[in-house]
C-alpha cells in the first residue's frame, strides 16, 4: 500500500518578541495557507491536510491526529514530527505543559484508556525516548549515572536500529507522568534570543503497542512522535559559541533531511523508480532515524508550525515550502497484524518488566520492541536503499522477462521480507540453472523451511554455498560503493550460511575495524565484469565516501540478470568448492 506523507499547519500565537507583525504576514483560509515574503511584495500559496491558526487549542490539534493513531492499533508504523523555526511551537505541540499537554501525552492517555476498554485483549504499551544532540543519539531513558550514549547500527534485516536501548513498558498514567517528565527534562536546552527554553536536540518518543486478541491475533503498532530541533538563524538566536556548534548541527541535520525528501520527491516524479537517485539517509542520524517515515513503511504526519512576526517570513515560507515537499513522499504501509498461533518471524513476547535493556544484534522488523530474544532496538524499521544499474547484456527472453519483473519490483528500497525473496528467487534461478546443465532430467527444487530468525533449515549444502554466493557478491557492490556498513551487513548474513568460512570471517573483521577507525578500508581483490564497463568513474582502490553510492553500484535485481546468464552461472556453480569462493569465476569475484 502507498500513501503520501500527510501535513498539517500549526501558527503559534504572536508574541512581544516576535517584533513587527503584518496581519495579512499568514493567511488561513479553510485547509488553504498564504505567506507574504519579507519584501512583502509576494504571496506564495499553499493546500495542506488541516491548517491551525493561531487560536487553535491543543485539543483541536490532538483531534486531527487521532486518526493516524488509530492505524497504528491495526499494526501500521506511524510517524508524526513537528518542524519549523526555532520558537514556532514544536516542542508546545508535541510536548506542551502539565497543564495543556500536547500530543505525547494525550497519545499515551488516549492509548491507556484504550487499553482500559479493550477487556478481550492484552495489551502491552512500552515507549522510548532518544535524542540526537550534535548528531550523537542518547538514551533520554538512561540513568543519569550511566552512560546513555547509543549506536546507531544496521541490523541484519537493513534496519537502522538504536543499540541497547531502553524500552520503559507503561502500566499507568501516573508511571508515565513520573518517567516521562524526567526524561524530558534531561534533553538539552537552552536559552536563546529567539526561545528562553530552545530544545538543542531533536527528540524521538516512540510508542509501542502489542496486541494479542482473543483469537490469539497479534498486532504491533508504533507510534514515533518527533520533536525537532527549530532550524536557527544565528544573527536572530545570538548564539555564543558553544551554542553555535549546536545550532550548526541542527542545520545540518535539517538540510540533510531537506535534501532526503528532495531525492524523495525525485523518485516520486520518475514514478517511484530510485534508480540513479542518491537519498542522503546516512549523511545523518536524524535521516537515519526517520528513515522508516521517509519513503520507508511508516504513516506520517508533519506538522509544520510557524512563528507569526515579520522577521519569521523567510523561514515560513521556507517550512511551508517543506510540508509541501514532504507531502509528495510516498510510504509503502506495513501490517504488523498476524496470527500468534502460527510460526512467524517476529519476536516472541516481552516479559514484563520494569525497564528493559536490549544488547543484541538483531532486529524485529516491526515496531515492537524484542524482550524475548537478543535485540537491537528499531527506533525506524528502514529499507535497503538499491540502485538498478543499466546492463549491456541479457542472455535470453526469460532473462529479459525476469528482469523486467524485478525491475518493477525496485521501489525505493527493500524490506528484509523482500531481500530474502530475492535472494531466494536468485538462488532457486542459479541452482535451477546449473542443475539443468549437469543434469537432462530436472529433479524438483526441494522447498525451503525458512527458520525465524533467516537461517534455512534443511538446506543442501550446495544451496546454502550458492546463497553465499549471491549475498557476497551484492555486499561487494556495496563495498565498492563505499557503503562499508551496508556490506558489512551482507558479509554477516553470507557467513550465516556458510559458518566458519576464514576468507569471510577475515573481510568482516577488516570492515568492523574499519568503520571503528582502526584499520584503512580493506580492498576488494577482484572485480566482476559489471564494475569493469564503469572503470572510468569507480575503482576499488578509490576513496571510499560513505554518504554517497557511485551511480555504478549494482543491485540484487542486476544479480538475477546475471543469474539468467547461464553459461557464466552454470560455470560458476560448477567451479564452487566447499566454501572456496575465491574458485568462483568472474560472476562471483572472491572477496
Ligand atoms: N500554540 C501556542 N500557544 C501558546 N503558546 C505557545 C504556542 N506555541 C508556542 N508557544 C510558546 O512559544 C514559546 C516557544 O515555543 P516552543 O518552545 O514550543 O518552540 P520550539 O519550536 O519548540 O522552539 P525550539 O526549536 O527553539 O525548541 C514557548 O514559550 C511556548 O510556550
Amino acid at each position: 500500500m502507498s500513501k503520501s506523507i500527510a501535513c498539517h499547519v500549526r501558527v503559534r500565537p504572536g508574541k512581544e518578541a516576535d517584533g513587527k507583525m503584518n496581519e495579512e504576514g499568514i493567511v488561513i483560509e479553510g485547509n488553504k495557507i498564504s505567506a507574504m515574503n519579507g519584501q512583502g511584495d509576494k504571496r506564495y500559496h499553499f493546500e495542506f491536510e488541516k491548517c491551525h491558526a493561531a487560536d487553535s487549542t491543543q485539543d483541536d490539534v490532538f483531534d486531527h491526529v487521532k486518526p493516524l493513531l488509530d492505524r497504528a492499533w491495526k499494526g501500521v508504523n506511524t510517524t508524526i514530527f513537528a518542524y519549523g523555526v526555532t520558537g514556532a511551537g514544536k516542542t508546545h505541540t508535541m510536548q506542551g505543559t502539565k497543564q495543556d499537554p500536547g500530543l505525547i501525552p494525550r497519545t499515551v492517555n488516549a492509548i491507556l484508556n484504550r487499553q482500559a476498554e479493550l477487556s478481550t485483549s492484552t495489551v502491552e504499551v512500552s515507549i522510548s525516548y532518544v535524542e540526537i544532540l550534535k548528531d550523537e543519539v542518547y538514551d533520554l531513558l538512561g540513568s543519569a549515572n550511566e552512560p546513555r550514549k547509543r549506536d546507531i547500527r544496521m541490523s541484519t534485516g537493513g534496519q537502522n536500529v538504536v543499540a541497547d536501548l531502553i524500552y520503559q513498558p507503561i502500566t499507568s498514567w501516573e508511571q508515565f507522568e513520573v518517567d516521562y517528565d524526567v526524561a524530558s527534562k534531561s534533553r538539552k536546552t537552552a536559552s536563546t534570543k529567539l526561545n528562553s527554553s530552545s530544545s538543542r536536540s531533536h527528540a524521538i518518543l516512540t510508542i509501542y503497542l502489542h496486541v494479542v486478541d482473543e483469537a490469539g491475533k497479534v498486532t504491533d503498532g508504533k507510534i514515533c512522535l518527533t520533536d525537532l530541533a527549530g532550524s536557527e538563524n544565528n544573527n536572530l538566536t545570538g548564539n555564543d559559541k558553544e551554542r553555535m556548534r549546536e545550532s550548526s548541527a541542527i542545520n545540518t541535520s535539517l538540510t540533510t533531511l531537506g535534501k532526503v525528501v528532495d531525492a524523495l520527491n525525485v523518485v516520486q516524479q520518475k514514478g517511484g523508480d530510485a534508480s540513479g537517485v542518491f537519498i542522503p539517509y546516512r549523511e545523518s542520524k536524524l535521516t537515519r532515524l526517520l528513515q522508516d517515515a521517509l519513503g520507508g513503511t511508516s504513516q506520517g504526519l508533519l506538522i509544520c508550525c510557524l512563528a507569526p512576526g515579520e522577521k519569521f517570513a523567510r523561514d515560513t515560507i521556507n517550512t511551508l515550502q517543506f510540508g509541501k515537499k514532504s507531502k509528495a513522499v510516498e510510504n509503502r504501509l506495513n501490517d504488523n497484524r498476524r496470527d500468534s498461533r502460527r510460526l512467524s518471524v517476529l519476536p516472541t513476547k516481552p516479559r514484563a518488566s520494569l525497564r528493559v535493556h536490549t544488547d543484541s544484534s538483531t532486529a524485529p522488523t516491526t515496531g515492537r520492541p524484542s524482550l524475548g530474544r537478543p535485540a537491537l532496538a528499531p527506533i525506524a524499521a528502514n529499507t535497503r536503499q538499491v540502485k538498478p544499474q543499466p546492463r549491456t547484456s541479457i542472455a535470453g527472453s526469460a532473462g529479459k522477462k525476469a528482469a523486467l519483473a524485478l525491475k518493477e519490483n525496485v521501489g525505493l528500497g527493500l524490506t528484509e521480507e523482500q531481500l530474502e525473496k530475492r535472494i531466494q528467487k536468485i538462488v532457486t534461478q542459479e541452482m535451477a540453472n546449473a542443475r539443468e546443465k549437469e543434469r537432462p532430467v530436472e529433479a524438483p527444487l526441494k522447498p525451503v523451511v525458512e527458520h525465524p530468525f533467516g537461517e534455512a533449515v534443511g538446506m543442501s549444502d550446495e544451496e546454502k554455498d550458492t546463497r553465499a554466493k549471491v549475498i557476497v557478491k551484492h555486499a561487494r557492490s556495496l563495498q565498492q560503493s563505499g557503503d562499508l556498513e551496508g556490506a558489512l551487513d551482507l558479509y554477516k548474513k553470507a557467513y550465516d550460511y556458510v559458518p566458519g568460512n576464514q576468507k569471510l570471517a577475515t573481510r568482516i573483521a577488516e570492515i568492523q575495524l574499519s568503520l571503528e577507525g582502526i584499520l584503512p578500508p580493506p580492498e576488494l581483490s577482484g572485480r566482476s565484469r559489471h564494475h569493469d564497463h564503469d572503470k572510468s568513474t569507480t575503482s576499488s582502490k578509490a576513496p571510499l565516501k560513505r554518504s554517497r553510492a557511485p551511480a555504478g553500484s549494482t543491485s540484487l535485481a542486476e544479480l538475477s540478470y546475471e543469474a539468467e546468464d547461464e553459461s557464466d552461472v552454470g560455470a560458476s556453480v560448477k567451479k564452487m568448492k566447499n566454501n572456496d569462493y575465491t574458485a568462483i569465476s568472474m560472476t562471483s569475484p572472491p572477496f
